[in-house]
């Protein structure tokens, strides 16, 4: 049995989140451990790895997660927010099922950590 992830488990409804949005294709929740007074994140349903892993038909699918992310942000009346996606661990990721992290309400450092 593969080891699935956290992500897997949520996507399952094996263990709760506080869900923001869900359809076919996606699903967006509040971080459980905030970097910022706002921080969500937007996954596909499709268990991908990273960025790493991704085929060019992934490409639609990449476009929704990021346009869904925006959709979210919007409607908490966002006009600037961090979008951060961490491809491996050495850039940081720690779950290894693609997630895109949205971050705002608080100053934004460049260059990122
Ligand atoms: C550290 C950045 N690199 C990365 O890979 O981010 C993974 C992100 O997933 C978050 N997270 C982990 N477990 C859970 C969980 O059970 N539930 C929720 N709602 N979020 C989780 C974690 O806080 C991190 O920001």
């Amino acid at each position: 049995m593969t080891e699935t992830t956290i992500f897997q488990k949520i996507i399952n409804e094996e263990i709760p989140c506080d869900k923001l949005y869900e359809d076919e294709f996606c699903i967006a929740f509040n971080d459980i451990q905030a970097q910022a007074p706002v921080h969500f994140l937007v996954i596909p349903k499709k268990p991908i790895i990273s960025l790493l892993e991704c085929i060019e038909q992934d490409a639609n699918l990449l476009g929704h997660l990021l346009f869904v992310g925006s959709k979210i942000a919007k409607s908490k009346n966002l006009t600037n927010w961090r979008t951060v996606i961490n491809t491996g661990a050495e850039s940081g990721q720690t779950v290894f099922h693609l997630h895109i992290h949205f971050l705002s309400g608080r100053k934004m450092n460049w260059p990122p950590g």
